[in-house]
């Protein structure tokens, strides 16, 4: 289970008083996850989820506390991080930086449906539309040039297979940098995954995990969201899911001409950035009891995506 840091009851309790809600009535650790400890937090003011940050880019933490900050005005259903009765936000616990958030309601859906999708499709527009007039500036730490660095030295571990289908994306990522990062942008969640949103029946009640997010192009993140909501075990598309997810987006955020044209492109990127990232992780927690979210899944939503016959909805 992912729980890094486990905490004691008094240690939890010194920490919660100054937000002034409550007795602390019962907390647990979350075994889903993988990068933090996180922990339901059940006050008598309400439920809450606490995060101990363990590891990625903590001096980025007022980033996301802003973006979430940002996306809770504009009413869509994501978690923010709560002020003590001095106004803190970001604060410390067990050595670790910490953050108690609302907990959202809602369930994981592992097997979505086109309504789901269109839910997910629509939100992402949202949060999109929400941040392009003003984006908040974070590179990501995973980006096309964390790609381009990585992705050579771990192109070596893999099969006479794998090893061609990652190179020839790593030279396209090359080719198509400077046009892709030049398509229009907003903040990204960057991970939209199943994992990352909570569905309340068929409506889509929270999304979590901001720990991706970043400035860069939409396009982007509708690759990454896509890719995990609307593939089948054999990493093919599904046709029916694609066009919910992307008939609700462009409902509320039409795509222009450059981004038709390099949406086979955004979806091979985002393969490879997960491919990589799920190599690392192997490589790095083999052996423990971590969540490993296995590689080759994208090897083969990679592999699938050599041609795309899914366009993009593009009205000229
Ligand atoms: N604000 C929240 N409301 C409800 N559940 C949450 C919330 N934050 C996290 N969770 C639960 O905790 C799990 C792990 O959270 P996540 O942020 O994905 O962890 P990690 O950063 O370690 O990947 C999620 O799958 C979800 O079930
Ligand atoms: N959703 C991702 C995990 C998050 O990515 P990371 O780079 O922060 O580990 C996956 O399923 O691989």
């Amino acid at each position: 289970m992912s729980v890094f840091t486990p905490l004691e009851r008094p240690e939890l309790e010194a920490f919660l008083a100054p937000y002034g809600l409550g007795r602390l009535k019962d907390f647990q650790g979350i075994a889903e996850g993988s990068e933090n400890s996180n922990f339901f937090v059940s006050l008598e003011g309400g439920e809450y989820v606490l995060t101990l940050v363990e590891r990625g880019p903590v001096h980025d933490l007022p980033f996301f506390i802003e973006l979430l900050d940002v996306l809770h005005d504009a009413d869509l259903p994501v978690p923010f991080a709560l002020r003590t009765g001095d106004g803190d936000a970001l604060r410390e616990l067990a050595g670790k930086p910490a953050l108690l958030q609302p907990r959202l309601p809602g369930k994981h859906v592992h097997q979505p449906n086109a309504h789901h999708c269109a839910e997910v499709g629509a939100l992402l527009a949202r949060l999109h539309l929400a941040t392009r007039d003003q984006v908040l500036e974070r590179k990501s730490d995973r980006g096309l040039d964390w790609m381009l660095d990585e992705g050579p030295a771990l192109a070596l571990q893999l099969d006479q297979t794998a090893l061609p289908l990652l190179r020839d994306a790593l030279k396209e990522i090359g080719a198509v940098k400077a046009r892709f990062l030049a398509l229009p942008r907003a903040n990204l969640h960057a991970d939209l995954f199943k994992d990352n949103a909570l569905f309340d029946g068929t409506h889509l009640s929270g999304v979590i995990d901001f720990y991706n997010a970043c400035s860069g192009p939409m396009l982007y993140d509708l690759a990454i969201c896509l890719n995990d909501w609307c593939s089948d075990a054999d990493g093919r598309l599904d046709s029916q899911l694609a066009r919910a997810l992307l008939g609700a987006y462009a409902a509320l955020r039409p795509f222009t001409a450059a981004e038709a044209e390099l949406w086979p492109t955004a979806l091979r990127i985002a393969c490879v950035r997960f491919w990589l990232s799920r190599l690392i992780a192997a490589n790095a927690f083999a052996g423990q009891d971590v969540l490993i979210h296995d590689p080759s899944v994208f090897q083969r939503r990679l592999a699938q995506r050599q041609k795309v016959e899914l366009p993009l909805p593009f009205a000229l």
